[in-house]
């Protein structure tokens, strides 16, 4: 746990951080977002001592960071940021072990936990272990920024626009893998980015700043749903606000039973799923935009969806495919339930 109390960084007469108090709670995900200059940097510098506090507290883990030696606060905060900062010189492996070295921990027990990390981060194959920074990709050199931040096993990973300077693709990627990695590692963290779309997706909870102070603090879906003022709906983007939503939610919590037949004929429902002898859908009766109820539709892979979609990617594929409706399917293929159009529209975001 995390607890900035009155927070304060002063460079002569301004106040670039100005009394900020906020909890992060264990295993949360805490994403500081706000303007260019807004003072994000600064703050998360301040947590693991990079930068010296003006006035307030800082406690990790109940503890006041100015009492604790260099050396256990490194142990206990993990930290990667956008330039990587991998030492240039040295292999993969090295650089990933650099913290467990200065800890001066046993070879075999560092060794161990490079091939951990190397996994954990999908690097273990085409014999990264022993390249160098150059010769890495812009994202595999962020995995390895990242691994490496979590080489002590620390309690708090500090990321600062980790993602900042990689194309879209990658960018995604990367996401995904670091909220697959908080999932199984239960780590907090404190992330920096400018990037509002980022936040939603990864945060627990969202810090938004501006001009040094917090405006407000919340889970992503209050932001959107109950913005503190005029500045947090501008900052957020009004425009797409209800698709922003959507990206956050996943199917699993639309999903609906289904109306399911073996036979072809159109059943009372208006939407009927009809099924092969294993559970999985063949056709949709019913249900297609601009159609009949009567008609029929032969399902399409691409036109289902999995509990664990988000809602924006089945609402796309509805549109795409002109459908009303998607079958959820397990990891056999089964019919699990339906999400449908009318379903989206009557759910309380
Ligand atoms: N050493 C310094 N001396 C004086 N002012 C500074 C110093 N370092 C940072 N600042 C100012 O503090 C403010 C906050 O900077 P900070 O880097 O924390 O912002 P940020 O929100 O991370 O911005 P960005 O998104 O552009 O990286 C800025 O106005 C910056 O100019």
């Amino acid at each position: 746990m995390i607890e900035l109390q009155g927070l304060t960084k002063r460079y002569g007469e301004t106040r670039v951080v100005d009394d900020i108090s906020l909890t992060v709670e264990q295993g949360e995900f805490c994403v500081l977002i706000g303007p260019s200059g807004c003072g994000k940097s600064t703050t998360l510098k301040m947590i693991n001592r990079l930068i010296a506090h003006s006035e307030g507290k800082i406690l990790v883990g109940g503890e006041d960071i100015t009492t604790l030696p260099p050396e256990r606060l490194r142990r206990r905060i993990g930290y990667a940021i956008q330039s990587i900062g991998l030492f240039p010189h040295w292999r993969v492996a090295d650089n990933i072990a650099t913290v467990p070295k200065l800890l001066k921990w046993p070879s075999s027990r560092i060794a161990a936990r490079v091939e951990e990390l190397l996994a954990l981060f999908q690097l273990d194959d085409d014999g990264l272990h022993d390249k160098y920074p150059h010769q890495l990709s812009g994202g595999q050199a962020q995995r390895v920024g990242v691994a490496r931040a979590l080489a002590a096993d620390p309690d708090v990973l500090l990321m600062d626009e980790p993602f900042g300077a990689v194309d879209p693709l990658t960018r995604d990627t990367l996401q995904a893998e670091l909220a697959r990695v908080h999932r199984q590692t239960g780590k907090t963290i404190v992330f920096v980015t400018h990037d509002m779309d980022e936040a939603l997706r990864l945060a627990s909870r969202v810090a938004l700043l501006n001009a040094g102070q917090l405006v407000q603090y919340d889970r992503p879906a209050e932001l959107l749903v109950a913005p503190a003022n005029d500045f947090v709906r501008d900052f957020i983007g009004r425009a797409d606000l209800g698709l922003k939503l959507l990206s956050r939610r996943q199917v699993e919590e639309y999903c609906r039973p289904a109306q399911r037949t073996r036979n072809n004929a159109i059943a009372s429902a208006p939407i009927t799923w009809q099924v092969d002898a294993n559970d999985r859908p063949m056709a949709l009766l019913g249900g297609r935009l601009g159609e009949s109820q009567a008609a029929r539709t032969v399902v399409n892979p691409e036109w289902t969806a999995t509990p664990e979609m988000s809602m924006k990617e089945a609402l796309s594929r509805m549109v795409w495919f002109r459908v009303t409706a998607l079958p959820v399917l397990d990891a056999e293929g089964r019919l699990l339930g339906e999400v449908t159009m009318s379903g989206v529209m009557g759910h309380r975001p």
